[in-house]
């Protein structure tokens, strides 16, 4: 991935330059070398323009699409500013990045480590006396409620106490190997966990579950995929995070 930025000074009517800008995007949103764009306005001067590109990498950008169908099209909507460029290259993401306290994490928004408790709580008393997958935890740690809490908070923007005190992805990877997890219990496993996050009080806004239930989706998959006969998943990653997605908190 790489991201290109291009500095515009603009003579004359920014509004026109806006709009051949607005018109040369159809290309760019047409190219599969493009992962994303945006062109910022400067607030202190507005002459000043700065497009942000997201190319798969440099070279998609400069064979693929430069070589490609779509350039002329979109070089014939931008042609007019070339002379109007202060600079353009190409930049690679570092790893400081992240998102900022305008947006309360997953973690933050449920109510927190106890939020996470009183639902894993709730779910393992409902999983013990359910037929389907009751017996896959006849056995469990008597703190287990407790660990997975863990993960979900670490997983929804909490402390990452999983990673630091538990093992981590692997530890909780160990956990589901080879038990060969069927479909039917991994449906039962959601429901339940919906079941106890309406039960506990878990916030129900549409946008808080969007993104709750999107992660556990996601999450019994792998772990179904992880748990059967010969399944080799990595056996080293991250603790994932997950965040908002499309749909951000709603603040009124
Ligand atoms: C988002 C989905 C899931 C998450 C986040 C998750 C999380 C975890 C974690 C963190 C552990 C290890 C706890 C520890 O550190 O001791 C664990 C263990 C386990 N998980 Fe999952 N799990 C998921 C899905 C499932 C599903 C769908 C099943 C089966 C229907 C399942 C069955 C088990 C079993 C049987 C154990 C071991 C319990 C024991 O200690 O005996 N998990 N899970």
């Amino acid at each position: 991935m790489t991201v290109e930025y291009i500095r515009y000074r603009v003579p004359g009517d920014t509004g026109e330059f806006e709009q051949a800008y607005a018109r040369a995007a159809r290309f760019l949103a047409s190219a599969p070398q493009c992962l994303d764009y945006e062109l910022s306005r400067c607030t202190d001067e507005p002459a000043v323009h700065i497009l942000r590109i997201t190319w798969t990498s440099a070279a998609d950008h400069l064979g693929g699409f430069r070589g490609g169908d779509l350039f002329p099209g979109f070089l014939a909507e931008i042609r007019p500013y070339i002379e109007a460029i202060d600079e353009m290259r190409h930049y690679e993401p570092t790893a400081v990045r992240g998102s900022g306290g305008a947006v309360p994490s997953l973690y933050d928004w449920a109510g927190g480590t106890e939020a996470f408790e009183r639902l894993t709580g709730r779910f393992y008393e409902l999983v013990a006396s359910d037929d389907l997958i009751g017996p896959l935890f006849a056995h469990m740690d008597p703190d287990h409620p407790r660990y997975v809490a863990m993960w979900l908070s670490e997983v929804f923007g909490g402390p990452a106490r999983y990673t630091a005190d538990r093992g981590g992805y692997p530890h909780m990877l160990a956990h589901h190997v080879g038990r060969a997890i069927t479909e039917p219990q991994r449906r039962r496993w959601v429901s339940l966990l919906a079941d106890a996050a309406d039960e506990v009080g878990l916030p129900g806004d549409p946008e808080f579950r969007a993104a709750f239930m999107g992660y556990i989706e996601w999450g019994t998959r792998l772990a179904v995929a992880n748990s059967q006969p010969g399944a080799t998943p990595p056996e080293q990653a991250p603790t994932p995070r997950w965040g908002w997605g499309v749909a951000p908190p709603y603040q009124g």
